[in-house]
């Protein structure tokens, strides 16, 4: 267990400073409740997109809408107290140019609290990172395996295992450091490729399924508690939430079928002075 002691909240220069100290521990929250649980614990809250995948069930990230993700960020500003919040960029509210970029990431700042936001993409996305910079918006970048364009990808598969592969990655690297992002995630990279972006950047490499190479580390929550039917490879369950939950809602359900639930103790009596008078209709009265 390691608290963090805390005055107020770390901002995105803190994260940043966190480059080759000690790994930044990140997670996803959706949340106001578990924002709550994980904030003591670490550096940065992730509203991620996945959430539109872990709470509402779409198939990829594509679908997520900015309101939604509006609505969410909300809740886990206000669980959370020390960690930075970072809200995803949902897809098609950034890309089109850096001034709708600035429009959309104006209005997640302004009606969440949040202190950041990210986006995904390398090369093609520096000269709206660094829009987004210049006017008071920092932005943590993502490159390697990005979800939203899995469209173009294929499917959700780990990239830069081929040598031939590096040069694209080091780019994009390079491009959105120099661009002014504050951090990057580097997802589904193969550990000799994510080695070699750490030690090549200034800015922190936030890594899932990106080796122990990175500068920190992110999971979505669900994942690592074990509430996700199919995890990654790069996910270690940390716990089985999943079956706790099952157990608990079958134990509940046997208890209501058998009229052991609710108890004595989870039912209002009658006050002590009218307990006399009180006679129960019978079960099977009618009306
Ligand atoms: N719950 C959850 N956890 C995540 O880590 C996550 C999301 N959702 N949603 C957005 C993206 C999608 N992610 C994923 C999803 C699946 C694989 C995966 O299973 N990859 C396999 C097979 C890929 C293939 O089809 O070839 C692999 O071995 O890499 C990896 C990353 C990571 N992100
Ligand atoms: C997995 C993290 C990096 C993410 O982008 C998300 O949760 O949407
Ligand atoms: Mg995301």
């Amino acid at each position: 267990m390691s608290v963090q002691s805390h005055t107020k909240r770390l901002t995105a220069p803190d994260i940043a400073r966190k480059k080759g100290g000690e790994p930044v521990v990140a997670l996803t929250a959706y949340h106001a409740h578990t924002a709550k649980i994980v904030d003591p614990f670490v550096d940065l809250l992730l509203v991620g997109d996945s959430l539109g995948m872990v709470m509402h069930g779409y198939e990829t990230t594509v679908p997520v809408p900015l309101d939604l993700m509006i609505r969410h960020a909300q809740a886990v500003v206000r669980g959370s107290e020390k960690g930075l919040v970072v809200v995803d960029m949902p897809f098609g509210s950034y890309e089109e140019s850096p001034q709708v970029a600035f429009r959309n990431a104006a209005r997640v700042l302004k009606e969440t609290g949040a202190g950041a936001v990210k986006l995904e993409g390398g090369t093609h996305m520096a000269e709206t990172i660094q829009y987004l910079t210049d006017r008071g918006i920092p932005v943590m970048a993502h490159i390697g395996m990005t979800p939203q364009s899995v469209n173009v990808f294929g499917s959700f598969k780990a990239q830069g295992r081929r040598r031939s592969e590096w040069a694209k990655f080091e780019e994009d690297a390079r491009a959105i450091s120099d661009a002014g992002a504050f951090a990057v995630v580097v997802e589904a990279l193969a550990e000799l490729l994510a080695a070699r972006i750490t030690r090549q950047i200034p800015i922190p490499t936030i890594g899932i399924g990106a080796s122990a190479e990175c500068d920190g580390q992110i999971l979505v929550l669900e994942d690592l508690l074990g509430l996700s039917p199919r995890v990654p490879k790069f996910v270690k369950e940390y716990a089985q939430l999943g079956d706790a939950i099952r157990n608990a809602v079958s134990a509940y359900a046997d208890d209501v079928r058998s009229r052991q639930f609710p108890g004595d103790e989870n039912t209002y009596p009658m006050l002590d002075d009218e307990e006399s008078e009180a006679q129960p209709e019978p079960k099977t009265a009618s009306r």
